[in-house]
């Protein structure tokens, strides 16, 4: 198993965010997870990689537990994409991929900026390469920004609703290399509520609600067949019917 998340849970305060979840992932798999805005979907992609520690549970990646002392190396396998890009505004397309593997991997100037090169390549961004965050669209920053996490060579790759600060239509180029990311084997996991994406590209949907995981299951299962009403009524507000038990 490459990913194993078990039984994670988080608290803000008074309030029980994450109430004992557990996932697991297999190489080359994507999963997107829904739900209810303030489920503790964006807590629990958060707590996979420690970017917010959890209260209880333990997260194995390729068998190995993430703990205080592994921690740096662990992050490496486990790439992240936040919802507003978190580009360095001072820095070209091409060195926001590069600064990664120069600092992190210590590859030297050269073989990071080519491999940085490759990557923009990927995302259909080379010509832009040389261009500023604030000189490229949202939808560009945020290919940018997906390239820089191709550019750590991860294992899997964490995205925490990575279109949902763009335009409507913008998100479509987004949509596009992740699809392709997804058809090449990159392990995925994605807060989204990108559905047209969730059904041709991911292997299963998690739905959660209220800190806990309701139900799992092949896109086809979780989008027409639902088993709870919980998840009915959520479908339904994102207009994919549902409502029909
Ligand atoms: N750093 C924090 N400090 C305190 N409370 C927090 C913090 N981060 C999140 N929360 C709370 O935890 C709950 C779950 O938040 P989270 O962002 O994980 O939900 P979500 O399902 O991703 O929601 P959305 O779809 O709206 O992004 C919310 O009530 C939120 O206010």
């Amino acid at each position: 198993m490459l990913l194993k998340v078990e039984n994670i849970h988080k608290r803000y305060d008074d309030a029980e965010v994450l109430k004992g979840v557990s996932l697991e992932m297999e190489t080359g798999q994507s999963k997107v997870i829904m739900g209810p805005s303030g489920t503790g979907k964006s807590t629990l992609l958060r707590c996979i990689n420690y970017l917010t520690p959890p209260d209880e549970g333990r997260v194995l990646v390729e068998g190995t537990e993430i703990t205080s002392r592994n921690l740096n190396r662990m992050r490496e396998k486990l790439a992240f994409v936040f919802q507003d890009f978190n580009l360095f505004t001072h820095l070209r397309a091409v060195d926001n991929v590069a600064i990664g593997p120069r600092k992190i991997r210590g590859m030297s100037k050269g073989a990071a900026h080519e491999l940085a090169m490759r990557e923009l390549e990927r995302v259909g961004l080379s010509e832009r390469a040389h261009a500023y965050p604030a000189e490229l669209s949202g939808g560009q920053q945020q290919r940018v920004s997906i390239a820089r996490a191709l550019a750590m060579e991860p294992k899997i790759i964490l995205f925490d609703e990575p279109t949902s600060a763009l335009d409507p239509e913008l998100t479509g180029e987004v949509i596009a290399v992740m699809k392709n990311l997804a058809s090449e084997g990159m392990t995925m996991l994605l807060v989204s509520h990108e559905v047209g994406f969730a059904r041709q590209a991911a292997d299963e949907i998690i739905f959660m609600d209220g800190g806990h995981i309701l139900e799992q299951g092949p896109p086809a299962q979780l989008f027409d067949a639902p088993q709870h009403d919980r998840t009915r009524q959520f479908l339904s507000r994102i207009g994919q019917g549902g409502e029909a038990a």
